[in-house]
């Protein structure tokens, strides 16, 4: 028997589509009991919702996100609006008892991400944030090598997520598209932007970050703001690198730009340890380069004579998510980790074990932002409560 869980969408940008393709994906794919129903989609412009709502099969809209919460015929909200609005948003949903997806990164800062945690534990409500990147099944199988002790005593972890789309001086800041650059909506630059990405990805692949020194800086110092016309300085981090320190006693490198001329959506990471290596870069996300120096059940080294870095082609039925799909040595692409997110959500429902990164795991992120641009500010080093 399904269970319909009836979905309220807000927003319908960039992840307004990739979460309605999910949705509409997710239950063809997957062998799940809960199935969504498109039920309503929000956002401020009518016209582009109700176009929005036509594309994508969305029963029916709102605009405004308070009186999709006040309706019986939801079960979940989905927020896919700017920054700034996830904090009040989730606080509502939660507090009408409905389910609460939310993009990252999950919070302007600490405090409104200690909030909305509080909030959600405390309706007891299903919950999950689109740290999408841990679907990738190239990502998901590191996690797997680390878990099966493939990588042994970690030493090093190093990641970079480096793009190019604000280099020219007349890119505006704020408005409608260009919110990113405005860190009165954004909260901070690549640092929430990018980073969450990276920092989520090596908390849970490594464990938690207990210390960062960060640097930060802003390239272009005034841009003329979309809304006023006017230029204005601009608050936000344009790049970011930070030193960062493991519990697990490793060391982290991690880098970020939107100044590194040519690099699209560049997000790699590399793992070091004792007994072998692993690095991923998303501009090939369908390889996980891996080399291995020893069996970690027998503890023996691989023969010198055929050592070398691995380039895993995650195609394979025995891959993770990969039986869902095509067949093997067919690629997935981008999209397809919403739906992955979506289908772990939903067998969370049908578990009754939560979903993986839930708010919890996202306010740990979001603490790891905050010292980092703490830092950043104070020039020192920054323990991580
Ligand atoms: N997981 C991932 O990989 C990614 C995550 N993100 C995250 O997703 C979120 C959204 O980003 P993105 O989709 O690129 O943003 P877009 O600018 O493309 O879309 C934002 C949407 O939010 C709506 N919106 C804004 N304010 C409100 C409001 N007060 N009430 C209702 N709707 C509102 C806008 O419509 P209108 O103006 O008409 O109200 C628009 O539809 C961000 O938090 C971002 O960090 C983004 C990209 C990738
Ligand atoms: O994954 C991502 C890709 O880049 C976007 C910015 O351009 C980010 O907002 C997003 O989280």
């Amino acid at each position: 028997m399904t269970k319909p869980v009836r979905v309220g969408l807000i927003g319908y940008g960039f992840m307004g589509r990739t979460h309605s393709n999910a949705y509409r994906q997710v239950s063809k794919f997957f062998d799940i009991d809960h199935t969504p129903v498109l039920q309503a989609c929000c956002a401020r412009s009518e016209d582009k919702i109700k176009d929005f709502a036509d594309n994508w099969g969305w029963e029916s809209y709102e605009t405004d996100w308070r009186k999709l919460i006040e309706r019986d015929d939801i079960d979940l909200i989905d927020i896919t609006t700017p920054n700034n609005s996830h904090h009040d948003i989730a606080i509502a949903a939660a507090e009408a008892g409905k389910m609460v997806l939310c993009e990252k990164p999950l919070a302007m800062n600490v405090a409104e991400a200690v909030a909305m945690t509080e909030a959600i534990e405390k309706a007891g409500v299903a919950n999950m944030v689109w740290f999408n990147y841990r679907r990738v099944p190239s990502i998901t199988l590191a996690k797997q090598l680390v878990d099966e002790n493939r990588i042994g005593r970690p030493f090093h972890y190093r990641a970079q997520y480096l793009q190019d789309w604000t280099i020219a001086e007349d890119v505006p800041q704020g408005g409608a598209t260009l919110w990113r650059l405005d860190a009165k909506v954004a909260g901070s630059g690549v640092t929430g932007d990018l980073l969450a990405h990276s920092i989520d990805s090596a908390i849970w692949l490594n464990g938690p970050i207990t210390s960062v020194s960060a640097a930060t800086e802003t390239f272009i110092k005034e841009r003329v703001h979309q809304e006023t016309g006017e230029k204005t300085k601009v608050e936000i981090d344009d790049a970011c690198m930070f030193l960062a320190r493991f519990a697990n006693g490793s060391m982290g490198t991690f880098e970020s730009s939107r100044y590194a001329r040519g690099r699209k959506n560049f997000n790699t990471f590399e793992l070091n340890g004792e007994a072998g290596s692993v690095y991923f870069d998303l501009e090939d996300p369908q390889i996980l380069q891996f080399f291995e120096y020893a069996n970690p059940t027998t503890g023996k080294k691989v023969e010198d004579h055929v050592t070398g870095w691995r380039r895993i082609h995650v195609t394979n039925f025995e891959h993770p998510y990969m039986d869902k799909w095509w067949v093997p040595g067919c690629t997935i692409g981008y999209e397809h980790t919403f739906t992955n997110a979506l289908a772990d959500f939903f067998q969370g429902l049908d578990t009754g074990k939560p979903t993986q990164p839930d708010f919890r795991s996202a306010l740990e992120t979001q603490k790891v932002c905050d010292a980092v641009l703490q830092s950043a500010k104070e020039k020192q080093w920054v323990e991580i409560a």
